[in-house]
């Protein structure tokens, strides 16, 4: 089938768009929101950007809102211009990423305290001194005039008078706002590169402080965009020149075989070859599950966790539309983000489900599927570029009880692999409880599976090739400059 040309589209891919994964609309995904939303509320909200940005910012810190959701929200509702739009997500998302460092500088500009202040006051300190250390684009001058003039809107004078005075004074001893010497490894990489230092010291403690480091910077740099052509439509050659022609920055994959980098062009899910299902918006490592899953055209193939789809459709597109993919989740809203992915991307051999994976074993009967991915529910850490709220949402008492969620998983569904087939096992996070561990408890457990080759025919020559070899694959977030992964493939014993 003769695929549409990929057209060029207005700019600012500059952050990632939303991957495979459940979960957040990325930086470049306002854009989306922007152009597609209904427009009559306009005269009524009349938000700038630094507005939306703070409505986002105290929504999350007050109700505990996603910073996707609220964020899709309040741009719906504000209807900003684009570059609005644009700045108000950068706000935002900076401003959370960057929580740790500005605090502790704002711990010294405040004299009563940040934790005395409303929640709305707080988080106006926090995303203008993030802009103020962060932004170099945007004048100081424009930095304090809107954060007064918004704390004049919202509270009385003495709260805009108060803010004025820090952010001067965070102007004025720039300089001297460095951090303290002395510190440990873990303190100091939490400060700097503003991460929890419970997960710092967890990561000290699995990779050692360098890597931890290095980890802990990639999470703070933007994220990559990266799409993969539906193989049924049209071969990666022919997408990747198209995007070319049409004035896109595109690239292969140093990672995986199906996988096209888009460095700059436009927003990918606007275009009309996306809305035509030409391609899926995927993360790279996220490309390589269904890669390592191999299922062959015909086979009956188990997703778990399926939802919103990209690696279902992948699966799927790998078959040649040809046998079935169940793709099962838990929550019916998302059921339907899967059944929407099909048939964008005319894919017929899905079928979805809703149910908690573990008790999938009482839907199929034993030994029915030649291939099953877990792609379970995770703690999340390998996405934290994209999802920077995820590092303060989470404690760390929180990843034994994912763990043992993903264990209870692995134990109801194995039984449903036919003794040969392959299952494998994924997840986003590079918390080694939830995956080297993980994996490793449940062979010892059932001796009846092993681990298989991962096969690597048409791999880039920079992919993993010889943790591949090993059954088990473990991407770090500044390795490739994707999001963190872990990909095992164990085989069930004929
Ligand atoms: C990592 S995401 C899956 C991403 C998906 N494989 C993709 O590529 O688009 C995990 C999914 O598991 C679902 N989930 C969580 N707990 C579950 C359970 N007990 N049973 C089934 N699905 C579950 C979540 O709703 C979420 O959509």
């Amino acid at each position: 089938m003769c695929a549409s040309p990929v057209k060029k589209n207005e700019p600012d891919n500059r952050k990632g768009q939303a991957g495979g994964d459940s979960g957040p609309a990325s930086r470049s995904r306002t854009d989306r929101r922007n152009s597609q939303a209904a427009k009559p509320k306009r005269e009524h909200v009349k938000k700038s950007a630094r507005d939306a940005a703070l409505s986002v910012l105290t929504g999350v810190e007050e109700a505990g809102s996603y910073s996707n959701l609220k964020l899709n929200q309040i741009l719906r509702e504000a209807d900003l211009p684009r570059p609005d739009a644009a700045l108000a997500t950068e706000i935002v998302y900076g401003t959370i990423q960057r929580r740790n460092t500005i605090d502790y500088y704002l711990a010294k500009l405040v004299t009563k305290g940040l934790g005395k202040l409303q929640p709305w006051v707080r988080s106006l300190l926090r995303m203008s001194l993030y802009q103020l250390l962060y932004l170099e684009r945007v004048p100081d001058h424009a930095v304090v005039s809107e954060a007064v003039n918004i704390a004049k809107r919202r509270g009385h004078q003495g709260i805009s008078g108060m803010v004025n005075g820090v952010l001067r004074s965070a102007i004025r001893q720039r300089a001297e706002l460095t951090l303290p010497q002395g510190m440990t490894d873990a303190e100091r990489i939490s400060l700097e590169h503003s991460h929890p230092e419970w997960l710092v010291r967890r990561w000290i403690k699995q990779y050692g402080a360098e890597a931890c480091e290095r980890i802990c910077k990639a999470n703070n740099e933007p994220p990559h965009v990266s799409i993969r052509a539906n193989a049924r439509r049209q071969h990666q050659d022919a997408l990747l020149e198209q995007l070319r022609l049409g004035g896109f920055d595109a690239e292969p994959s140093a990672l995986s075989p199906a996988g096209i980098v888009v460095s700059s062009g436009g927003n990918m899910a606007l275009t009309p070859g996306f809305g035509q299902g030409d391609y899926s918006i995927q993360d790279e490592s996220s490309m390589l599950v269904a890669e390592a899953l191999q299922p062959e055209a015909g086979m009956t193939v188990l997703d778990c966790c399926a939802a919103p789809g990209g690696k279902t459709a992948h699966i799927a597109e790998k078959m040649d539309d040809t046998g079935t993919v169940w793709a099962c989740d838990l929550h019916p809203h998302k059921k339907r983000l899967i059944d929407e992915q099909a048939q964008r991307l005319g894919l017929k051999s899905v079928r979805t489900l809703v149910k908690d994976a573990r008790e999938l074993a009482g839907e199929f009967e034993p030994a029915s599927f030649d291939r099953i991915l877990l792609d379970a529910p995770c703690s999340g850490f390998g996405v934290i570029r994209r999802k920077p709220d995820l590092k303060w949402g989470k404690r760390e008492e929180d990843i034994a009880g994912i763990a043992a969620v993903q264990q209870s998983i692995l134990e109801a569904v194995h039984g449903l692999l036919k003794p040969g087939g392959v299952l494998v096992y994924s997840t986003c996070t590079i918390e080694r409880t939830e995956n080297e561990d993980a994996v490793a408890r449940f062979l010892e457990a059932h001796p009846e599976f092993v681990f298989d080759p991962i096969p690597t025919t048409g791999w880039p020559e920079s992919a993993p090739l010889e943790q591949a070899a090993s059954g088990m694959i473990s991407i770090m977030p500044d390795r490739y400059g994707t999001d963190g992964f872990f990909i095992a493939r164990i085989r069930r014993l004929a």
